[in-house]
């Protein structure tokens, strides 16, 4: 498989003089073409801030990271903007959407505003993963009208409309009920089957052990990884206690 998004030696401080510190302290990691990677790790030890590095939506200090061939690190704001918007999607933990618009128009919002002139078609595609993941029916409602676990799946809905090669996802469940919560980790399963990466951040074991590899971070540091692979994927029972284990193991 082909390696779509490298990172060596990232350092990110917050802060300046005497209170500045480290949130990353020289993170390699490297993440292939459909790969689903969950990152598991105690409060305050770089999670988030790491996936604002990788996805360029936040800068570094020093360290490189490659995403299909390029250098983000050197590159404009106006080109990474590009890259986050044609080849990255972002679910956060909190799902939301402009109050103004129904479901289906914040979901087409961004890609109309990009291509006016093929509306037809890009309300097409959105109905078709409206279908798969299962938000059939609620188009025209209010985002106030519909659940949190059915709001996140629309959010998803938008992340997917320009097909990303990188699904980031920061506490996609941390907000829903554990059913909205295995539905929507049955979808990111689906999602990185279909070629697509997913890069998520979590404190659920049980939503970690959906992923192909588990990476346990620890003050500012990728301190193991977990590969579930080998784990028989309707052995959910397993695979959750092998991410309990090692979790112990890290003080998690
Ligand atoms: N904008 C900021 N300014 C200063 N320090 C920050 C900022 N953002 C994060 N930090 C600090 O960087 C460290 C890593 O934060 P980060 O949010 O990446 O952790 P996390 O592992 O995602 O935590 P959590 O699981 O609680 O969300 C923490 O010590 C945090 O206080």
């Amino acid at each position: 498989m082909n390696k779509i998004l490298s990172g060596k030696n990232i350092v990110k401080t917050y802060g300046i003089g005497r209170e500045a510190s480290n949130a990353l302290n020289g993170v390699n990691i490297e993440i292939l073409a459909g790969e689903f990677v969950a990152v598991m790790g105690p409060s305050g030890c770089g999670k988030s801030t790491l996936l604002f590095a990788l996805s360029g939506t936040d800068t570094i200090n020093s360290g490189s990271i490659q995403f299909g061939g390029k250098e983000l690190t050197r590159l404009n704001e106006n080109a990474l903007a590009d890259i986050r918007r044609t080849k990255m999607g972002f679910v956060f933990q909190q799902p939301a959407m402009l109050k103004n618009l129904n479901i289906l128009d914040n979901i087409i919002l961004s890609s109309v505003q990009e291509n006016r002139k093929n509306t037809a078609g890009i309300i097409r595609k959105a109905k078709t993963l409206i279908e798969k993941t299962g938000i059939t029916g609620l188009e025209e409602r209010d985002i106030t009208e519909v659940s949190g676990g059915q709001l996140q799946r629309a959010c998803i809905c938008r992340a997917l409309m320009n097909e990303p090669e990188i699904l980031f996802a920061d506490e996609p469940t941390g907000a829903l009920n554990s059913k909205s919560s295995e539905e929507i980790m049955d979808l990111f399963s689906d999602i990185s089957k279909n070629g697509m990466a997913v890069f998520l951040v979590t404190h659920d074991a049980k939503v970690a052990s959906r992923a192909d590899r588990v990476l346990f971070m620890n003050d500012g540091a990728v301190r193991s990884e977990l590969f579930l692979k080998k784990f028989n994927e309707r052995d959910m029972e397993n695979r959750v206690n092998q991410v309990i284990l090692r979790m112990r193991d890290y003080e998690i």
